[in-house]
């Protein structure tokens, strides 16, 4: 169980402002737990059904809190984009919320946390002559490790694997944040990116799903508020329950809780990819948890014929390994390659009596062409990362300089990151071995 300790005065502070704009806290509390910051736990015992916090929509930060005429001047930004802007920028974030703010993460934790401020993408991306006198940011050469599906590409796969920088999650991340830095940037020219990117991750990371009546225009990724206390609650698979009407947010026990005991909610149904991109952790173990494997299920194992029948059928893309396996659609991809035209129809449809022969050719092409690249690239990510545990290092100019490229935690979560994927690799392995695989080669 983690360790939970007292909270500090600006949480007790930020408790009282909470109730003073008619928030309704019930039976629980702000505390540190271990390894996830601030969080909520339980004062008394708390029973399964009850009501814990209630927060008026009065109390939400949203769109309409913020003054017409500062609004006015961002025409064209999103949601996400404008509070930010307010946060950072309008001087009234003082008066409306400071012992809010008061209690949230600092930018010395986010540089730590946030894959966004790692990669150095931003301040070659904003800041490319570094006036903005920014000093964190790592270079996108600098030796660190992030899985495929956040940093977009493969650092040791063979060349005819597709690049696909575009839709890594890191990579759509720093679009967005691009897009609003640069119209906030044009009204308040003095100001420097990374004052905007902290309060911008303070939205990422703390705002919830809300239908303002006036905002049918507002596509729903963006329809965000911010909402104070009950952002203190840290996510998991499954926990309280979280819901909103036009009156405000509530949030009720979904069981009973001990005295001490840690209450979370879920964030959704997020793999640890998104859970680190999006809020710079990762769960130990994750109901929810996958890796896309599009870009291995390519032209190197298919013929262009192949890859037309799957679009054609509708299989092309979208492929997954979780802790069952393969998804179906990638059994499906893999079957294009090694079944006759009629049995792949009939697998699909799921008629076909699949025999071991067959089976084991589908596992031969799987276990070849995905799993074991898959595998190499994980194992060289780790090894790569294991060198760079400050620990590791043996002269105090070698820690210095390692130290100085790549936060700790960065490190350390990476490397837990990829020892996850490379055991779901490796369950994979088993799920879909054959005993006929090990004599086959594939087709
Ligand atoms: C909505 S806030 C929750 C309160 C936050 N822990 C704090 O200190 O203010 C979301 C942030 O909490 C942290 N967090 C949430 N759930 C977590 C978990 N299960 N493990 C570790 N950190 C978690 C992450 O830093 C995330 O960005």
């Amino acid at each position: 169980m983690a360790r939970v300790s007292p909270p500090g005065p600006e949480h007790e502070q930020l408790t009282r402002w909470a109730r003073s704009q008619g928030v309704k806290i019930n039976g629980v509390g702000p505390a540190k737990i271990s390894g996830s910051g601030l969080g909520i736990v339980a004062q008394r015992r708390i029973e399964a059904g009850e009501e814990l916090v209630n927060v008026p929509a009065s109390a939400l930060l949203t769109v309409n809190s913020i003054p017409r005429r500062f609004r006015a001047l961002h025409e064209g930004i999103t949601v996400h984009g404008l509070l930010a802007s307010f946060l950072a920028f309008s001087g009234s974030k003082k008066s409306y919320c400071d012992p809010w703010a008061a209690t949230w993460p600092s930018l010395t934790e986010f540089k730590e946390s946030m894959p966004l401020l790692w990669s150095g993408k931003l301040s070659q991306m904003l800041d490319p002559d570094g006036k903005s006198g920014a000093t964190h940011g790592y270079h996108e050469a600098s030796p660190f490790i992030l899985p495929p599906a956040i940093g977009g590409r493969w650092q040791h796969m063979p060349s005819l694997l597709r690049v696909s920088e575009d839709v890594g999650l890191l990579n759509q991340q720093a679009r967005k944040f691009g897009a609003d830095w640069n119209i906030v940037s044009r009204i308040f020219p003095d100001k420097v990116w990374e004052d905007y990117a902290y309060y911008w991750l303070i939205v990422n990371t703390r705002s919830f799903y809300f239908e303002l009546p006036d905002a049918t225009n507002t596509p729903q990724a963006d329809r965000m508020v911010m909402c104070p206390f009950v952002d203190y609650f840290n996510h998991n698979d499954h926990g309280c329950d979280v819901t909103f009407d036009q009156g405000g947010y509530t949030v009720i026990s979904d069981r009973a809780y001990d005295v001490g005991q840690e209450l979370q909610t879920s964030y959704g149904s997020h793999s640890n990819d998104v859970l680190l991109c999006e809020y710079g952790f990762i769960l130990q173990s994750n109901l929810y948890d996958y890796v896309p494997l599009d870009d291995l299920i390519g032209e190197h194992m298919m013929s262009s014929k192949d890859t037309e029948n799957l679009e054609a059928a509708g299989y092309l893309g979208n492929y997954t390994l979780s802790s069952e396996g393969v998804c179906f659609r990638t059994q499906v991809a893999i079957r294009s390659v090694t079944l006759n035209t009629q049995d792949w129809k009939k697998f699909m449809a799921g008629t076909f009596d699949e025999t071991e022969l067959s089976k084991s050719q589908a596992a031969a092409v799987l276990q070849r062409e995905v799993l074991k690249l898959y595998e190499k690239e994980a194992e060289e990510a780790l090894q790569h990362l294991a060198k760079e545990q400050v620990h590791e290092i043996s002269t105090r100019a070698e820690k210095r300089e390692i130290a100085s490229k790549i936060p700790q935690y960065a490190t350390e979560v990476l490397l837990r990151r990829w020892k996850q994927i490379l055991d779901l690799i490796h369950q994979a392995m088993k799920i879909h071995d054959t005993p006929y695989y090990h004599g086959l080669q594939p087709p």
